[in-house]
C-alpha cells in the first residue's frame, strides 16, 4: 500500500496570504550556536520542521545513540559539536544518511584532535565520536565542492578552539550562501569571522547569548513562486519574507522573474503576481541547489526549456534528485539530460491530460516541486508526508489556498 495524495484546483485562481515555515537552514545554526554560547539565548519563531524539532530534542538528549534521521544539518552540524565539546556519541541516521557523505568533515575533526571512527563504511554515518585532544592545529585545507555543510560545521565550533581556525577552502565553492549565513549567525551571537578570497579566519572567542527571530523560508516560497506562475490568476502574498534575507534560496525572486512571476517586497513580506514568462532559460544553481526541482517541474509543465549547471551536489541530497527528476519528467514528456559534462538540458513538451502520478523518492523536495502542477490538471502524489522534513503543513496550506487535496492509500 502506497498513501498517496490526489490534488486539484477547482479554479485555477490563488488569492491570499500565506504562513510560511521558517528557515530549518537558520533555525538549526540559531540553536547549534546558542548552545555553544550557553546562558539563556531566545530563539524566535522556531518552526515545526522536523529537521528543526529533532535538532532541539537531541541537543537536550542524554542519549549515547544519536538518530539525525534525515536531516543533513543535524547529522553534519552535531558531529562537529559533539566532537569538540568532547561528548562521547554514536551518530547515525536514516538508510540514506548512512549513503551521505562525510569524510571531508570527519577528516577535519580529526586533524584538529577528535577521536572519530566510522561504524560502518568508511566516509560516511554511523558514526563513533569518542574523544576530543585538542592539537592546536589553526590551519586546516577543506575541499568545499561537496557540501557546505562540513564548513558551516567547522565555522560554528571554530570559536572554542584555542587557536581558532583558518580553513582554506580547496575547490568550487558550493552553496556558498550557506557558508554566508553561518557567518552571519555566528555575529549576531558575538562571534567575529573574515572571509577573503577562499580562506575564513575565526579567532579564538566566546560566543554570546542571544535573541534571533529566524525569518520565513525562501526554500518554501519557491513552491508558492511555482503555484502563482501556473494558476490562472494570482494575488498572493507570502508573510515573513525579507528583502535583507541571510538565505541564498532568495534568488528565486529573480529566477521567477524570467519564469512568470512578479515580487513586490511589503513590510509584511513579498506579494506575488503574474507577468510574461521566458521560454527559453539557463540557470546556474550552485548557490541554490534547493531550488533546481522547484524549476525543473515548473519549466517541464509549461514547455519551458531549461539549461542548468551548479547541479553537482544534488546527487547526494534526501535522494539522488537528478535521477528523481530525469524519471519523473519523462513521466511528463520531458527530458532531461546531462548534454556535456555538468550542464544538464530539460527539452520539455507541453503537458498534456495523462493521469500524472508523481514519486517523491522520501525526499520532501519532490513532493512539493511537482505539486504547483495540479493548477494545470488534478494529479497525484506518493507518500505525502514526506513534507514533514521542512514544511509540515504545506498540505494544509495549499487547501487553505483553494486547491482539493484527498488523502488516499492505492
Ligand atoms: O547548510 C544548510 O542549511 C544547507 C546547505 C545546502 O546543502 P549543501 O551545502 O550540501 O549543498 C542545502 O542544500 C541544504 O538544504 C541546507
Ligand atoms: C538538502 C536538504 O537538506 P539536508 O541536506 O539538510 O538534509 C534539503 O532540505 O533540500
Amino acid at each position: 500500500m502506497t498513501k498517496t495524495v490526489t490534488i486539484s484546483h477547482p479554479t485555477g485562481i490563488l488569492k491570499g496570504h500565506v504562513q510560511l515555515p521558517a528557515s530549518k537552514s537558520e533555525a538549526n545554526r540559531a540553536q547549534i550556536i546558542a548552545a555553544l554560547a550557553g546562558g539563556e539565548s531566545k530563539l524566535q519563531n522556531l518552526s515545526e520542521a522536523n529537521d528543526t524539532q529533532l535538532l532541539q530534542r537531541l541537543l537536550k538528549s542524554d542519549s549515547e545513540v544519536i538518530d539525525a534521521e534525515d536531516a543533513g544539518t543535524v547529522m553534519r552540524f552535531l558531529t562537529a559539536y559533539y566532537a569538540i565539546t568532547g561528548q562521547q556519541k554514536t551518530l547515525t541516521g536514516t538508510e540514506r544518511m548512512c549513503q551521505r557523505p562525510i569524510k571531508v568533515l570527519v577528516e577535519a575533526l580529526q586533524e584538529l584532535g577528535a577521536g572519530i571512527a566510522y561504524l560502518g563504511e568508511e566516509g560516511y554515518p554511523p558514526l563513533r565520536i569518542s574523544h576530543f585532544e585538542g592539537t592546536g592545529k589553526k590551519h586546516l585545507n577543506v575541499r568545499s565542492d561537496i557540501s557546505s555543510q562540513y564548513i558551516s560545521a567547522l565555522l560554528m565550533v571554530a570559536p572554542l578552539l584555542p587557536n581558532g581556525l583558518q580553513l582554506e577552502l580547496e575547490g568550487k565553492i558550493g552553496s556558498r550562501p550557506y557558508i554566508e549565513m553561518t557567518l552571519a549567525l555566528m555575529q549576531h551571537f558575538g562571534a567575529e569571522a573574515q572571509f577573503e578570497g577562499n580562506t575564513i579566519s575565526v579567532p579564538h572567542q566566546n560566543y554570546q547569548p542571544a535573541t534571533f527571530a529566524v525569518e520565513s523560508d525562501w526554500s518554501a516560497a519557491s513552491y508558492w513562486y511555482s503555484m502563482v506562475a501556473l494558476a490562472k490568476e494570482a494575488d498572493v502574498t507570502l508573510l515573513g519574507l525579507r528583502e535583507n534575507s541571510h538565505q541564498g534560496d532568495k534568488a528565486i525572486v529573480d529566477i521567477m522573474r524570467r519564469l512568470g512571476v512578479h515580487t513586490e517586497f511589503k513590510p509584511e513580506g513579498v506579494r506575488l503576481t503574474k507577468k510574461h514568462a521566458e521560454k527559453r532559460v539557463a540557470f546556474d544553481f550552485s548557490d541554490c541547489p534547493d531550488l533546481a526541482q522547484t524549476v525543473v517541474a515548473l519549466c517541464a509543465a509549461q514547455g519551458i526549456a531549461v539549461e542548468m549547471t551548479g547541479l553537482e551536489s544534488l546527487r547526494i541530497k534526501e535522494t539522488d534528485r537528478i535521477q528523481a527528476l530525469q524519471i519523473e519528467v519523462l513521466g511528463m514528456g520531458a527530458s532531461l539530460e546531462e548534454r556535456t559534462p555538468g550542464v544538464f538540458q530539460m527539452k520539455p513538451t507541453l503537458l498534456t491530460k495523462s493521469a500524472l502520478c508523481f514519486r517523491t523518492y522520501q525526499d520532501h523536495r519532490m513532493a512539493m516541486a511537482f505539486a504547483p502542477i495540479a493548477l494545470l490538471q488534478p494529479i497525484q502524489i506518493q507518500e505525502p508526508e514526506v513534507v514533514r522534513k521542512s514544511y509540515p503543513r504545506f498540505w494544509e496550506d495549499l487547501e487553505k489556498m483553494g486547491f482539493e487535496v484527498r488523502y488516499s492509500e492505492v
